[in-house]
């Protein structure tokens, strides 16, 4: 099936000299597939978004819409058929929220304008304040305005950029539960750009971790954390114990002993341990570490631990939902509960 959006070595530079700020980037997203686009700050989402909906111009590569090619000749943003969110909302502020879904719908003809608005306001469950002005809701309530007046034309493809990033932490995490399960109802493809990781972990179908303008690697949030290819990865998606080592087939020799590993391998190698895969353990085989750090969080409990004796002590993180709940200075032993990951 063709994909509702393709990538294909996207290349945009801002300046003659300097590195590219997208760097012969490839993706793709399936109909109603919501992608994230995840990474640090100023690895190029926002310019990637700005390129899909054409409002800049790629150096190098294609740009792809439902097969439609839009870069080669230049398809200006409105010809595109795609829709934007942003984190301010950019409501306008002198119309209220019919007004404001209406004015999306311009070229629709007249007859369809009203009900098509009104339908879309029932689909983010606005319908009863219609008449409202942007400044009389809550901040949840305005970005669902803003995603209305975006769906209203029914885009083929919808760009969220940072669009929970306005909202204090217990209306980011609903907004974005209501926001997924409305993009879910009406079957819309969306891209979502964000730098933070457990927002791409709980909304994507698929996330792409970008890095210096490039796709680091891709796949379902489940996939990617699991086996994460670099330290890059293992450290921007969730926390990660990053161990030297050396291999030999399926074990690696590291300073917590000699590891189980996911994948054979051999010589030198750096292996990922995730914090949740190391345990407290009675076993005298344990390896003795000192507890010089504590997070409690009420369902579990976050770890730094120094090992005993080490000299400049490698620090380890470990999460741990059991109790007792340990203290800062005690003298305990950990395991490794899951064979470790390699990676570059
Ligand atoms: N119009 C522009 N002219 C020159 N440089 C730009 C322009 N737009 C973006 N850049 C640069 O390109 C790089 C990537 O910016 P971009 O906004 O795409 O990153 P980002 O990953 O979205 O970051 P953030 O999460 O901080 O928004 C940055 O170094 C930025 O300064």
């Amino acid at each position: 099936m063709t994909p509702t959006l393709e990538l294909s070595h996207l290349v945009k530079r801002f300046a003659p000299g300097l590195p590219p700020v997208v760097d012969d980037l490839s993706l793709s997203a399936q109909a109603g597939e919501l992608l994230t686009l995840l990474g640090p700050s100023g690895c190029g989402k926002t310019t990637t978004l700005r390129l899909i909906a054409g409002l800049e111009r790629p150096d190098g590569g294609s740009i792809r819409i439902a097969g439609r090619e839009l870069t080669e000749p230049f398809v200006p943003p409105e010809r595109r058929g795609v829709g934007l969110v942003f984190q301010d909302y950019a409501l306008f502020p002198h119309l209220n929220v019919l007004g404001n879904v209406l004015f999306g719908l311009r070229h629709l003809p007249r007859a369809e304008r009203l009900p098509r608005a009104r339908e879309t306001l029932a689909l983010v469950g606005l319908t009863i304040f219609e008449t409202r002005m942007p400044h009389q809701l809550s901040g949840g309530q305005q970005q669902r305005v803003a995603l209305a007046r975006a769906l209203a034309p029914r885009p083929a493809l919808l760009l969220l950029d940072e669009p929970f990033s306005n909202l204090d932490a217990q209306l980011r995490y609903s907004t974005r539960q209501e926001v997924r399960s409305i993009l879910r109802r009406s079957g819309t493809t969306a891209i979502l750009v964000t730098h933070d990781q457990e927002e791409a972990l709980a909304f994507s179908d698929r996330l792409v971790l970008m890095r210096g303008g490039r796709a680091e690697q891709s796949g379902t949030p489940q996939e990617v954390y699991a086996w994460p290819r670099t330290a890059f990865v293992a450290n921007f998606l969730g926390r990660s114990n990053l161990l030297g080592g050396t291999a030999d087939r399926f074990m690696a020799r590291t300073i917590l002993g000699i590891l189980p590993l996911a994948e054979a391998a051999s010589g030198p190698v750096l292996v990922s341990v995730r914090p949740e895969h190391l345990a407290f353990t009675d076993d005298p085989a344990g390896t003795p570490v000192t507890i010089v750090a504590r997070e409690f969080r009420g369902h579990d409990a976050t770890y730094t631990v120094h090992l005993s004796g080490a000299v400049g002590g490698q620090e380890l993180v470990i999460h741990d939902s059991g109790s007792p709940v340990r203290a800062e200075g005690d003298q305990v032993r950990v395991q490794v509960t899951q064979p470790a990951r390699v990676v570059r």
